[in-house]
């Protein structure tokens, strides 16, 4: 058997090699000819799978250590018979970190405390319900928008406009797909308060950027439309800037490795079920209250030492997350 890996993708090296020819390569750089004898592949976000890719390849799954998937042609793949397979919710608390961060940020510069804010949560899945959870904790009100799951759960969701209307902050956690794509343009920032700010940590393509630009709101952005060729304009607009690294934790990294490892595990029956990568000790959620969360968070993830960096730097967008210190989760 044989598997394609990104070279990136920490914890792996040695795990597969029993039972398995694996060769590793930069993700950007897995290309038709690499591919075609291959088995499986094991990628992020940075492979492109699509026909082009895979046209005539005898790869028969493809798992992603990512919970985004809009890298791969999921229609295509079907269709051929390649099983797609994700690493969902791997590291919602490494974003709700990220959250976290900002929100801490934005209270200090600011100057509010939480119960008088009104948080939009867009998208409450995986990473979504944790930051509502952790936000109701904090003192926000909070007020979720999830149209597929309002549509199953009758859950007491509102429309994304009714949402925009009263947030102070809205924020995004949505997969990125025809029905989310450019979902925040000139029409909802028009509804919006005129001091309110835009999150996104879920794709750059959720948020229009020119949009948001003309807009004249302020933003706090993790992902960018045209990655890592990002809008210089918009990176200046920016109240908080990071190069697409809100979900690198040390235990969000090691989950997805671990989830990537039980899905070939499953696929081809290797005895590698439940296996974690023994480096990395999986995360001890618990409660943290908004006090400890200002007082600590600074130690834990200095976003704003990484915005400095990425304002600098910007073209060093792709470097900057391929030497990423993962941080750790502590709560
Ligand atoms: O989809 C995801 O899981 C996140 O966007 C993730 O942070 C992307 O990770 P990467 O492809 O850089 O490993």
């Amino acid at each position: 058997m044989k598997i394609i890996a990104d070279s990136a993708i920490p914890f792996l090296q040695g795990v597969l090699e029993p039972w398995a020819e694996v060769r590793y390569l930069p993700g950007s750089e897995i290309a038709p000819e690499e591919v075609r004898d291959a088995d499986a592949l094991l990628i992020r976000t940075r492979t492109r799978c699509d026909e082009r890719l895979l046209g005539g390849s005898r790869v028969r799954l493809i798992a992603t250590a990512t919970i985004g998937f809009d890298h791969i042609d999921t229609a295509w793949c079907a269709a051929h018979g390649i099983r797609v397979c994700t690493a969902a919710g791997c590291n919602a608390r490494g974003v709700l970190q990220w959250a976290g961060a900002v929100l801490a940020h934005l209270a200090r510069t600011q100057g509010w405390q939480p119960a008088g804010r009104t948080l939009g949560v867009v998208g409450v899945g995986h990473v979504g319900s944790l930051v509502k959870e952790y936000a109701e904790t904090w003192g926000f009100r909070v007020l979720c928008c999830d149209p597929p799951r309002e549509a199953r759960e009758h859950c007491g969701f509102l429309p994304l406009e009714e949402v925009a209307r009263q947030a102070d902050i809205l924020t995004f956690h949505t997969p990125l797909d025809d029905t989310t794509r450019r979902m925040a343009g000139d029409a909802l920032f028009a509804r919006m308060k005129p001091g309110a700010v835009i999150l996104n940590s879920s794709r750059g393509e959720v948020v229009d950027g020119a949009a948001l630009l003309r807009s004249g709101l302020a933003c706090v952005l993790d992902v960018w439309e045209h990655e890592p060729a990002i809008d210089r304009r918009l990176l200046a607009r920016t109240l908080l800037a990071t190069p697409h690294i809100a979900g690198y934790s040390e235990q969000g990294k090691a989950n997805a490795t671990a989830m990537s490892v039980d899905t070939l595990a499953r696929f081809f029956g290797l005895p590698l079920a439940g296996w974690y990568p023994p480096q990395a000790a999986p995360s001890t959620p618990r409660p943290i209250s908004w006090q400890e969360l200002c007082t600590t968070i600074g130690g834990a993830f200095d976003i704003e030492a990484q915005s400095r960096s990425l304002k600098a730097r910007p073209e060093d967008f792709e470097p900057m997350r391929d030497h990423y210190r993962y941080r750790r989760e502590y709560f």
